[in-house]
């Protein structure tokens, strides 16, 4: 023990189970220690990230550790039928720098399939929260299962653990690469953690003796981290803007939120308040969509659609297209495109420097969306290699000697072939009308970038059978639907209508229309006239 006070009961339970669980968990084949050891050895936890820097990121506001906490010994059942997964990807979304999840079952209603699924759930984002084993940290082992399960950082109590132990877990973290969050709840267990070299400490507003909630907590220790370089945390009790800015002025960096998200019916919005962050502006409004023409099969052909205003000029590789090129005709359009969109770039007023800020965490197929609308503010179209039933080498080469910008997988090949492929890829999903929630696989992120829904055979893409996918591609908090590029049956005559309704980001003109430039540009016409 650190102090010469009585561990709260609660603590003592707590341990007492803690220890309970993991002597079982030790014991249990495929759990043992020596699992473990084995486990971290063949490198199969995910890949982390640094919690300081992190932590630092967001100059001008503190860093907010957003909780996962079904229930507590305070408070019993706070939102016991929440989703980790779900809550932590809207946190994610809203800002927050860090996603604590209470692993511990008995209490809290936790575990490590939560923290597992809450960090699947965030892997795809360009700038992650780092993942916080929010638990009662006794054991080495605690620590290995933490990381193993998808961990950046972890926990350590000091009123829970003898100072001896408490430097030897810490240390083992630090080995582990995960700087913890020490949590104090008086100035003797403050300079317990600064003797430590702890860089994160968090005061605990909470008394675990009495379950009291006592604001000023933090307050009264700020003054111990003064003029040193320590991230110090304000945690438990936090409920309003005003106890943000509070912490803000007396000179907090970070504050923890558990209970209040966990009740906010919208999460993200309740993160905003918070913090202070504006309402991002409604994406969900027409805009003009993206016009891709495949089936060029000339340079010609391609720099006369460029000039039509094409986005994307597809070529089919695909052995039973009808506008099939051979790998040389393609090379050559390659060529022609470069040397089209050398001469645009030129033209173009010098481009502002790229961004020297974090990316913002937007939804998997979101963002892509938006990476690639703002590449193409150049005004030349990327160009598209279309493949169906050849094999990656094949795939492979094309892309190289036609210097392919994107590769479009026409469905049949496997889903992970999108990691293999060295340019974003769009994958097609040919829909029946039938097909209805049946869709759910190809909006899995983290593989191809785009999805583009093709009809079966010569109707008008099925839109009403895909619209609840899309539609669903709503995060919540984030309003945004699913970006997808509409193929199938589209015509001049009906893709002012489809744009309307189905707002896509973009649409796709199949065939070339067999070299006739005049209905192209009547197509682009009318596709972006919304
Ligand atoms: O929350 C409890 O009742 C509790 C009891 C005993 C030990 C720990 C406990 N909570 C863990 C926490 O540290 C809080 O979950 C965290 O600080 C968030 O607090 P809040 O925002 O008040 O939910």
């Amino acid at each position: 023990m650190s102090s010469s006070q009585r561990l709260p009961t609660i603590l003592e339970k707590i341990h007492e189970q803690r220890l309970k669980d993991i002597e079982q968990a030790k014991s249990t084949p495929g759990t043992r220690p020596t699992d473990l050891e084995t486990l971290l050895s063949l490198n199969v936890s995910p890949p982390q990230i640094a919690l300081v820097p992190r932590l630092r990121q967001t100059p001008g506001r503190p860093a907010l550790m957003a909780e996962v906490k079904r229930a507590s010994p305070s408070k019993g059942d706070i939102a016991p039928n929440a989703n980790a997964a779900q809550q932590a990807l809207s946190y994610a979304l809203a800002g927050a720098s860090v996603i604590s999840v209470l692993t511990e079952p008995k209490w809290f209603k936790g575990s490590l399939l939560d923290m597992r699924l809450a960090r699947q759930a965030i892997d795809n984002l360009p700038n992650r929260p780092a993942i916080l084993r929010k638990d009662f940290i006794v054991d080495e082992y605690q620590i290995q299962e933490a990381r193993l399960f998808g961990a950046d950082t972890v926990l350590l109590i000091v009123a829970m653990l003898p100072i001896p132990r408490l430097k030897l877990l810490y240390a083992y973290a630090k080995k582990l690469e995960m700087e913890p969050l020490v949590e104090v709840n008086n100035a003797e267990e403050m300079k317990s953690a600064l003797d430590l070299g702890a860089k994160v400490i968090g005061v605990n507003n909470r008394n675990l003796h009495n379950f009291e909630v006592d604001m000023g907590t933090t307050t009264r220790l700020v003054d111990m981290v003064k003029d040193r370089d320590v991230i110090l945390c304000a945690l438990s009790g936090i409920q309003s803007n005003q106890d943000v800015q509070g912490y803000i002025q007396q000179g907090v960096s970070a504050v923890l939120v558990g209970e209040s998200l966990m009740r906010a019916p919208d999460p993200g919005a309740f993160i905003r308040y918070l913090l202070d962050i504006p309402e991002p502006a409604p994406k969900d409004v027409l805009y003009k969509p993206l016009v891709k023409v495949s089936g060029v099969k000339t340079p010609e052909f391609a720099i006369a659609v460029a000039e039509a205003g094409a986005d994307f000029v597809g070529i089919a590789f695909a052995p039973n297209s009808r506008g099939r090129v051979s790998l040389s005709e393609g090379a050559k359009i390659g060529g022609a495109i470069r040397q089209y969109r050398a001469s645009a770039f030129q033209d173009s007023p010098t481009s502002e420097k790229a961004s020297k800020d974090h990316p913002v965490n937007e939804p998997w197929f979101a963002l892509h969306a938006s990476r690639l609308s703002n590449s193409l503010s150049y005004g030349a179209p990327l160009l598209v290699g279309i493949f169906q039933g050849q094999s990656l080498d094949e795939i492979l080469e094309a892309v190289s000697v036609a210097q392919l910008d994107l590769v479009q997988l026409q469905g049949s090949e496997p889903i992970q072939w999108a990691q293999h492929i060295p340019v974003p890829v769009i994958r097609a999903f040919h829909v029946r009308p039938d097909d209805g929630g049946s869709l759910y696989e190809v909006t899995r992120p983290g593989l191809h970038h785009f999805l583009l829904f093709d009809s079966v055979g010569k109707e008008t893409v099925a839109w009403e059978a895909i619209k609840n996918v899309v539609e669903e591609g709503k995060v919540k908090g984030k309003g945004e639907k699913l970006p997808v590029i509409l193929a199938g049956g589209l015509t001049t005559q009906n893709v002012s209508e489809i744009v309307r309704t189905a707002k896509p980001w973009a649409v796709d003109i199949t065939e070339a229309i067999e070299n006739d430039l005049e209905n192209v540009k009547a197509f682009i016409k009318a596709a972006k006239a919304v």
